[in-house]
């Protein structure tokens, strides 16, 4: 049984492993606080980039000499192989680590067995403590639910944003929408942005609005890293001249000839979006952020494909006007999709919510 001590380290070590959020994809988020003896802190690291040093080798870089007969309190089970960089299981081995906690297994086929490995050298190890908080992060949002799901599903965790007034539009009847929340709720999706590594929006939003998609610091610079902006374009519709075109960011126009295409609900054809989250997940891309329009968002739920929701909702209203969601599938109040509530908070003067779907039958 874990220790106060190493659930306290464990708590620390889930803070850390949030440092990494805007960084690290496609890789986990994961921090470890190496204990001494006497519970105290002798070493502490995270995963900052994919292709760097693991939170382990971090914390035993920190920790130098002073690692052996410690115990490694870590967020994701030490990974078993060579990859970028070499295997934790052995790096904690040669350390002379004597325990490991671990909060949540390894779920990828090519890193797991690690706890195996230690067992084997004779290091003590337990595992699922604080798992819950390592999915979901100290703050919401914060976890490694993204990297988790995409592994486990083999498809990138999809975020669905919308930004709506009260009555559920997003754009006015004349198709204007600019600015329909404020200056600070936009500030927070540029945060949002810079957490993902690709952003994905239908070819009506490319001609509705001639989206740039880019992510901008909050003087409206562009970051160094860009997400991946993807358009859905059954039938490749997207003017050569868009701004998504651009050379901003890197884009992926995916049309219906490369993702294949699948008869719609109402008999037209509409391109294969489990396919399509396939190819991404295969391009190494873990963590989509859906920002529309309607349509696409009901496709994407209609085929299970949106793993959370993040509206923004202003204090205003239109009364007419596209919604946020078209055309989900659903006809019947029985059909009802059931989110549960992560998170409520007021942004500048518009309301964030944060929201997870329930399973669906
Ligand atoms: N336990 C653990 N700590 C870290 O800090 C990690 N980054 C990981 N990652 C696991 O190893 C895979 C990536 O390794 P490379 O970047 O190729 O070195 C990743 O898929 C995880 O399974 N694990």
């Amino acid at each position: 049984m874990a220790s106060d001590a190493e659930i306290e380290a464990m708590r620390q070590a889930i803070g850390l492993a949030a440092r990494g959020l805007a960084t690290v994809l496609p890789n986990p988020v994961v921090g470890c606080v190496l204990l001494g003896p006497d519970g105290t802190v002798v070493g502490e690291g995270w995963h900052e980039h994919a292709g760097g040093p693991h939170a382990e080798v971090m914390a035993l870089r920190a920790a130098g000499e002073r690692a052996r007969g410690t115990t490694a309190v870590v967020t994701l089970e030490p990974c078993n192989h060579t990859g970028r960089t070499g295997p934790c299981s052995e790096a904690l081995i040669a350390a002379g680590v004597t325990r490991v906690v671990v909060a949540v297994p390894d779920p990828s086929d090519e890193a797991c067995g690690g706890a195996v490995r230690l067992r084997e050298a004779g290091v003590d190890v337990e595992t699922g403590v604080l798992t819950q908080e390592a999915e979901q992060g100290l703050e919401p949002g914060e976890g490694n639910e993204v990297w988790l799901t995409a592994v486990r599903r083999q498809r990138p965790f999809v975020t669905w944003k919308f930004a709506a007034t009260l009555d559920g539009r997003v754009a006015a009847q004349d198709g204007t929408s600019q600015w329909i929340t404020s200056v600070e709720a936009r500030g927070d999706v540029h945060r949002l942005r810079a957490q993902v590594d690709t952003m994905l929006v239908g070819v009506g939003t490319v001609l509705a609005d001639d989206p740039l998609l880019t992510v901008r610091d909050a003087d409206g610079k562009p970051l160094a890293r860009q997400p991946l902006r993807v358009v859905a374009d059954t039938r490749n519709r997207t003017p050569q001249n868009a701004k998504i075109r651009g050379d901003d960011a890197p884009t992926w126009i995916a049309t219906g000839e490369e993702v294949g295409v699948v008869t719609g609900s109402k008999g037209s054809s509409a391109l294969d979006l489990p396919s399509l989250m396939h190819q991404l997940y295969v391009r190494d891309r873990r963590h989509v952020l859906l920002e529309g329009g309607p349509r696409l968002a009901g496709a994407m739920v209609e085929a299970g494909l949106v793993d959370r929701v993040i509206a923004y909702l202003a204090p205003a209203l239109l009364g007419a006007g596209p919604n946020a969601l078209i055309d989900a599938g659903i006809t019947t109040i029985a059909d009802v999709w059931r989110l549960d509530l992560v998170d409520v908070r007021q942004v500048g003067g518009d309301v964030r919510v944060l929201a997870r779907p329930r399973a669906r039958h």
